[in-house]
């Protein structure tokens, strides 16, 4: 071990080895401020890649951890338990009322896995189709709807019956759907492919061919969800009726747990066709309750509006022939820079303390925890100016 990074070293002796690692050890958090193992604090932008919405260490939540840690940690589905039927009460009450049944998993990968599995079966169709840049995780049925061919060459061939359109492409979706397929899956605001918003039209014709031809809509809000973009899901910037809607990273409030919410139009789901040893587990349950109690109580879906509209704008008025477009919605935001991206983000870290992430080789892309002040933002904002003018 160096003295410099003794938990570095260590952790690289032992790690699997699949993570690019940026040399710092981060051993706390409060707020939108990490902190690593010598002290030094940085102003988040990353929120653990859209987890950490309202913050680390909310006391709401780290007191609701600690209360179910020592009360029941464990109940599988085969038994039912107080937080886990509290929790799905309190989530499909978020969405329209046709939305009543929710499915508990553990990620956003496995809530994208249901959803997939929960289309086929519900059809009795096996075409699924998926945008060009999207990505839904990394197990065999996600990755088979996630595009980029570097994280699937390795581990080809994957789950057959799987297509790809360009995003934004109505042309091209009404030739894709057709009546063979389960569902179309997309995302919102394309996350991991470069911070990229669908348009208005092409959602809406991607809900009318869908359920023109008996597909269903399954939409990705893994990490536009829970406020991130300035509504509690992004779907409801457009009205949208999808029929199953995953969600993650900021569900649990910083404990991992995903979900899949149904549409009644989905029908009923037969006893034994899926499960999961940890889903619904009692102390996710628990924290994913005082993380929606947060959102609602600090009003940060409006607040995130707010920041957002105000984030887009002024970082939209920076000049810089460095910079191709600055785009994004809440704050959910991605610089698409005309260069690659990383000496960007290690002296956004190096020099000014500030933790932001990339999206694709060339967009830096912001995602900092909705409660993020305003002077954080203005800091924020002028970094960037002075990187970039
Ligand atoms: C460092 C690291 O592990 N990065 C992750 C980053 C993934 C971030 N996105 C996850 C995601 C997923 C998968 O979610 P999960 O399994 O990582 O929880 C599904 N759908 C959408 C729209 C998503 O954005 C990775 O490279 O797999």
């Amino acid at each position: 071990m160096t003295e410099q990074q003794p938990f570095a070293s260590l952790e690289a002796a032992h790690s699997a080895g699949v993570y690019a690692k940026r040399p710092i050890t981060l051993v706390r958090g409060s707020g939108a401020t990490l902190y690593d193992d010598h002290g030094q604090a940085y102003l988040d932008c990353g929120s653990g890649i859209g987890v950490a919405n309202i913050g680390h260490c909310h006391p709401t939540v780290v007191q609701a951890i600690a209360e179910q840690a020592a009360t029941l940690t464990v109940c599988p589905e085969a038994f039912h338990n107080d937080q886990r039927a509290l929790l799905q009460a309190e989530l499909v009450q978020l969405f329209p009322a046709e939305f009543q049944r929710v499915f508990l998993c553990n990620s956003g990968t496995e809530a994208v896995e249901a959803a997939l599995k929960f289309a086929r079966m519900a059809t009795g169709r096996t075409a699924i189709v998926a945008a060009m840049r999207g990505f839904h995780g990394r197990t065999f049925g996600a990755l088979s709807a996630t595009w980029e061919s570097h994280y699937r060459e390795p581990f080809m061939p994957l789950v057959p019956d799987f297509s790809h359109i360009p995003y934004n492409n109505i042309e091209r979706l009404q030739n894709a759907i057709t009546e063979q397929t389960a569902a179309l899956i997309i995302e919102i605001i394309q996350g991991e492919g470069g911070i990229r918003p669908a348009t208005a039209e092409f959602l809406q014709a991607a809900q009318t061919i869908c359920h023109e031809r008996g597909a269903l809509l399954i939409l990705d809000e893994v990490q536009t969800g829970f406020g991130r973009t300035g509504r509690m899901f992004a779907f409801e910037h457009y009205g949208l009726q999808p029929d199953l809607v995953c969600l993650a990273k900021a569900l649990g409030g910083g404990i991992p747990m995903g979900a899949v919410v149904i549409n009644q139009r989905v029908g009923e789901l037969a006893i034994g066709t899926h499960g999961s040893t940890f889903g619904g587990n009692p102390l996710a349950c628990a924290a994913a309750r005082a993380s929606l109690s947060v959102i609602r109580t600090e009003q940060l879906v409006d607040q995130t509006a707010e920041k957002g509209a105000w984030l887009l704008t002024q970082l939209q008025a920076i000049r810089s022939p460095k910079i191709r477009e600055v785009r994004g919605l809440g704050l959910m935001i991605g610089i698409e820079l005309k260069e690659k991206v990383s000496p960007y983000l290690q002296k956004l870290m190096n020099q000014h303390q500030i933790i932001a992430l990339n999206s694709g080789s060339n967009v830096l892309r912001l995602l900092p925890p909705l409660v993020i002040s305003w002077p954080e933002l203005e800091r924020v904002v002028a970094t960037l100016r002075s990187m970039f003018e």
